[in-house]
């Protein structure tokens, strides 16, 4: 089973123009909606590749009430128990606008609800009933904070997975992912942009190993179109890359790529095989028109092409 923590849901939404244009108005070819953040996005493609999840953060107003409900009707909602807190605040909507011609996305995000302190307290008590519950095999942190959540929250829910002896994944951005570092998380998955933020180093290499300095056990760095480069618990590395550069909506590749990471990790597997499963999704998600879903038979077809490889430093 596998826990994943958004504590700043949303309800995706997906426009498709044909080309944007700023201070223009446009028809919208097309709208999908989504249950999506980041952690939720992870849970859907953990259910989809046959794993348990426990999905908490915060939910409220309308579009909290649609992200469970969308939840709930998943093709694999069996896998997925909703445990998420409901809040007085309204979960907020993210809108990915993808241009048909391009296939470049546009992406607002909305800052989300401001969370009580009652609220952040009801979820810490959810968090550690599903920790002690201790059928966990990892804990997946991802995304932003909304308004009222302490910017120290994933320092928190790290030292409580580790007191526990639960794996944790922390996805995140700007100060709540310097700050969780200091609680030493087992894995961090940053992008490329997120990884020279933290660290002041454009050179993924060197700025992965810096972000192990500064506390991150081991990095998977997620590089766009490049794949992945992996620095180890023991500072050895790996880089994957998917067969050829893709083109369609990005959104959500981040969010498979942990998928892929934390299913290979629960199942045994070793860091190339982990590594291989996250390039062959997340560029399968890019292949997906919708965020946050992949397209299993392009994920079938990739995976044995990605190809990984031991870096050296
Ligand atoms: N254009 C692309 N072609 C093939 N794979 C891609 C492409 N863009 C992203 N990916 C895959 O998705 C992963 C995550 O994308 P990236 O943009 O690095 O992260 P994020 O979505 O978190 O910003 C990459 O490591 C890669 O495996
Ligand atoms: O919490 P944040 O950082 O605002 O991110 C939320 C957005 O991230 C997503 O999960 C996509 O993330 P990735 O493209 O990084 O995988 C969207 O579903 C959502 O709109």
């Amino acid at each position: 089973m596998i826990i994943t923590v958004t504590l700043n849901a949303a309800l995706d939404l997906t426009y498709r123009v044909p080309a944007l244009r700023p201070r223009a108005a446009h028809r919208v070819l097309d709208v999908v909606e989504r249950a999506g953040g980041k952690g939720l996005n992870v849970a859907r493609v953990l259910a989809a590749l046959g794993h348990r999840v426990a999905v908490t953060g915060f939910a409220g107003g309308p579009a909290g009430g649609e992200v469970r409900r969308r939840l709930a009707a998943d093709p694999n909602a069996a896998r997925l128990a909703d445990a998420l807190v409901p809040i007085a605040g309204h979960t907020r909507r993210t809108v990915g606008i993808v241009e048909s011609r391009s296939g470049g996305a546009t992406l607002l995000n909305e800052p989300g609800p401001t969370v009580t302190p009652a609220e952040w307290g009801a979820l810490l008590r959810v968090y550690r009933e599903l920790l002690a519950a201790g059928d966990a095999d990892a804990v997946a942190l991802c995304g932003s904070l909304p308004p009222g959540v302490p910017v120290g929250a994933y320092a928190e829910l790290i030292r409580e997975a580790r007191a526990a002896g639960v794996y944790v994944l922390l996805d995140s951005d700007g100060p709540p992912l310097r700050r969780g570092l200091a609680a030493r998380p087992d894995l961090i998955k940053p992008n490329a942009d997120e990884l020279a933020g933290l660290t002041g180093f454009a050179e993924p290499v060197g700025a992965a190993r810096d972000a192990r300095r500064r506390g991150a056990r081991a990095v998977a760095a997620s590089l766009g179109a490049e794949g992945m480069l992996v620095v180890a618990e023991d500072d050895g590395g790996w880089r994957a890359a998917p067969p050829v550069p893709l083109s369609g909506n990005p959104t959500g590749a981040g969010d498979s790529a942990v998928a892929g990471l934390l299913s290979g990790l629960a199942e045994g597997l070793p860091w190339p095989a982990r590594l291989a499963r996250a390039v062959a999704l997340s560029a399968a998600t890019v292949l997906a028109p919708a965020a946050g879903e992949y397209d299993p038979a392009a994920y079938a077809e990739l995976l044995p092409r990605v190809e990984v490889v031991p870096a050296t430093w």
